[in-house]
């Protein structure tokens, strides 16, 4: 589109044949004025890659742990370029806030202007907002230079209890800035005193609270239940003005916790500028906050009781891919191609010809179940398969073994009821990677979903010969299973050609593909028996929707 474009721009010159190539155009044809200046406009816009880009309005802390300094490092954790317009500066540290020095509203103003005027904002986040003509000045400098999204924490109350804005500043909130948010994400004071001083004591509560707020004008809202007492888990209620979804998961034990909320804020932002939708900017952002503060928990900086995190623990970790913009899509469990190293064998083919041939027929993900390979040639299989998935856009899993998805960096893992805890995979693997269980039951798909899984395998549907001894839970078992679960799910057992329809239209909506061993790898022709199974799957496709 943009080389048509500058080839109409230039339609007097002939066309260009590179970027070089333009450039040369432009420097010689220098009566085309306004034809050069539109032409370099698009090629700036189209054709040189963009990084993400999220505008953080907020205020400055001295600590390094929240605030302004929070959102850079979230930001750049999460792989998206973050500019800055400073509304506070606060002399802070790990005890409390010493002091508090407001920018005048001009030079916010000159800040966000210098800022919008040069440089494409995908995302604005705005925290502190010291006063009133601060957020008037956001206000009307979004209504000039409009952006992707505005993603509001209404900051009012630091960690060690200081206030950072007065309630003088609620109703400037909820009737100029909330009314224009796509996600505004309070917590339990901050929701409470939205609405009035209400109280918030139950996920009920939070709840009504999200509904009343979303009344104000906010798009969505996510109200943080981290304070709520008598809370085992840590429970956030999510309103997107039609269905309430609780997120819920285990607490970390951490004292070190300042700037959670402006991490978690600056994180949902940086998932929309790379293009996610809500739901999912906020699962990743709060799975990112979460991974980081498991990784703190040992940080000691500052004499107070509440220390800052590591941002940046990837940088130290062996966790890798640290801004993966290629996020799981449920809908790639649709075929899921599961090897074996003993069919493989016994129909003299290498793991790597089988995967690509299961891509070629139709696989939409792949997991490696090599149960016989030793370590050192899984790990080279797995490698050779993750090359050959990559050129394909599709993603592969590895089974049971973490450390060897770890080592070639695969995009995630499937684990069993028996295999290291999902929590502990996910600490391990860091917020990206996808993590798949396999449940039988409706209590093993909800603790699949509190421990941050992404998707559960379920089976046997039918029974079969490619895991001895593996209770079958039939049709009936996996409509259940799939009605109790709030993740995704892959049927997997004895599924063929010939029953794959029926497992399909059982018709439950987060049933989303079948997983297969033996009808695609104990088989003559993977290629043909692939694309015979994706035939069928595209056919109950159309008639389930
Ligand atoms: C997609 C999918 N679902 C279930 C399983 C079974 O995993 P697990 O229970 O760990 O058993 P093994 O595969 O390790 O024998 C799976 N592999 N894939
Ligand atoms: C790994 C696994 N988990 C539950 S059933 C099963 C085996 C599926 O193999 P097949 O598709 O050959 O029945
Ligand atoms: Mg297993």
């Amino acid at each position: 589109m943009a080389v048509d474009f500058l080839t109409r721009a230039f339609s007097t010159s002939p066309p260009f044949e590179s970027i070089a190539h333009l450039r040369t155009l432009v420097v010689c044809s220098a009566p085309v004025q306004q034809r050069k200046a539109l032409a370099l406009k698009v090629m700036r816009e189209d054709l040189i890659m963009r990084i993400p880009h999220v505008l953080t309005v907020a205020g400055s802390d001295s600590g390094a742990g929240a605030g302004i300094q929070a959102d850079l490092k979230a930001c750049a954790a999460r792989g998206v370029y973050c500019s800055t317009v400073i509304t506070a500066v606060t002399a802070q540290n790990t005890v409390g806030i010493q002091g508090v020095c407001a920018v005048p509203e001009e030079f916010v103003a000159e800040q966000l202007k210098s800022v919008l005027s040069d440089m494409r904002v995908d995302v604005v986040k705005t925290g502190m907002l010291p006063s009133i003509n601060i957020v008037k000045v956001i206000c009307q400098s979004l209504k000039e230079f409009p952006v992707r999204a505005l993603v509001v924490d209404p900051v009012m109350v630091s960690t060690s209890g200081d206030v950072l804005a007065g309630p003088s500043i609620l109703d400037i909130f909820r009737e100029e800035l909330l009314p224009i948010a796509d996600i505004v994400t309070p917590n339990l004071k901050e929701a409470s005193a939205l609405l009035g001083g209400v109280q918030l004591q139950t996920v009920d509560d939070m709840r009504s609270a999200a509904k009343s707020i979303h009344d104000i004008g906010p798009r969505h809202v996510l109200v943080k239940g981290g304070d709520l007492p008598a809370s085992l888990d840590a429970v956030d209620v999510f309103f997107d003005g039609e269905n309430f979804i609780e997120l819920r998961s285990s607490r970390i034990k951490t004292w070190n916790t300042h700037g959670t909320g402006c991490t978690l804020a600056s994180s949902i932002a940086a998932e929309l500028a790379k293009g996610s939708p809500m739901l999912s900017a906020v699962e990743v952002a709060k799975r990112y906050v979460r991974t980081a503060l498991d990784n703190s928990k040992d940080i000691v900086i500052g004499n107070g009781p509440h220390g800052p995190f590591d941002h940046l623990f990837k940088l130290k970790s062996n966790v890798q891919n640290p801004c993966s913009q290629w996020v799981f899509d449920p809908n790639d469990l649709f075929l899921y191609a599961v090897t074996d190293s003993g069919m493989n064998k016994k129909w003299g083919r290498s793991v790597t010809d089988a995967v690509k041939t299961a891509i070629q027929g139709g696989a939409t993900i792949v997991q490696l179940r090599e149960k016989d390979a030793k370590t050192g040639k899984f790990l080279e299989a797995a490698k050779a398969c993750h090359n050959i998935c990559r050129l394909h856009g599709v993603h592969l899993l590895i089974n049971d073994r973490i450390d060897v998805a770890l080592a070639c960096d695969a995009d995630g893992v499937h684990i069993g009821q028996s295999d290291m805890p999902v929590a502990v995979v996910r600490t391990l693997l860091g917020p990206e990677k996808i993590i798949g269980v396999s449940c039988k039951t409706p209590e093993q798909a909800q603790q699949a979903w509190v421990d941050g899984a992404d998707y559960i395998g379920c089976g046997g549907v039918y029974p079969t010969n490619t895991k001895v001894n593996n209770l079958t839970v039939g049709l009936e078992g996996l409509k259940t299973v799939c009605l109790a679960s709030k993740l995704p799910v892959v049927a997997i057992g004895g599924i063929s050609v010939s029953n794959a329809r029926s497992v399909m239209e059982l018709g439950v909506p987060n049933l989303k593909g079948v997983a297969v061993v033996s009808a695609m790898f104990d088989t003559e022709s993977i290629l043909v028996e692939t694309q015979k199974l994706h035939a069928v799957l595209m056919e109950t496709r159309a008639v389930v929707k």
